[in-house]
């Protein structure tokens, strides 16, 4: 028998356990991706970017946050594929855009124009602490009836 066998049949050599890479990196991605959402009271993950988007499901978001004049924090997912796939395993989305608002993920394209037009978008920022333009409009139209 070899020297190298008789040592291996000898000796119990301890393994060395290494967590997954990929369980690693989840998390780490995970808090990366935690810290962008909560940077701003609204944050927007969206193809492109607000002056140019590169989606029509994302211009359409977009659209909606001008028209209540949200000043926004956005992310273009088409420049960081990380992030793209991150984000929807962060809130169990599968789809782009993706609006946060207070680290709450409200919903994509559809909810969005949904919430817009019930007015639900309108409460929802008003319960983060922020006023729609729209709802300012309303307000002023009233005082002067
Ligand atoms: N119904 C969706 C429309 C958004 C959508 O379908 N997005 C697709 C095409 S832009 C998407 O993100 N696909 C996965 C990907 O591109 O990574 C919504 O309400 O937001
Ligand atoms: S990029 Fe094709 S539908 Fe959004």
């Amino acid at each position: 028998m070899s020297s190298l066998l008789k040592i291996k049949r000898l000796t119990r050599i301890p393994q060395l356990v290494f967590p997954s890479v990929r369980a690693y990196s989840d998390e780490v991605h995970k808090e990366i991706i935690d810290k962008f959402v909560k940077n701003a009271p609204v944050v927007v993950f969206m193809k492109g970017n607000p002056e140019a988007p590169k989606c029509g499901f994302s211009n359409a978001v977009v659209q909606i946050l001008r028209m209540h004049e949200v000043a926004y924090e956005s992310h273009d997912v088409l420049a960081d594929e990380s992030m793209r796939q991150g984000i929807k395993e962060y809130s169990n989305w599968p789809t782009v855009p993706q609006v946060f608002i207070k680290g709450e993920f409200v919903g994509g394209c559809d909810i969005m124009l949904q919430m817009h037009q019930d007015g639900e978008l309108i409460n929802v920022l008003q319960k983060a602490g922020i006023q729609s333009a729209l709802l300012t409009k309303a307000m002023d139209e009233e005082e002067k009836k």
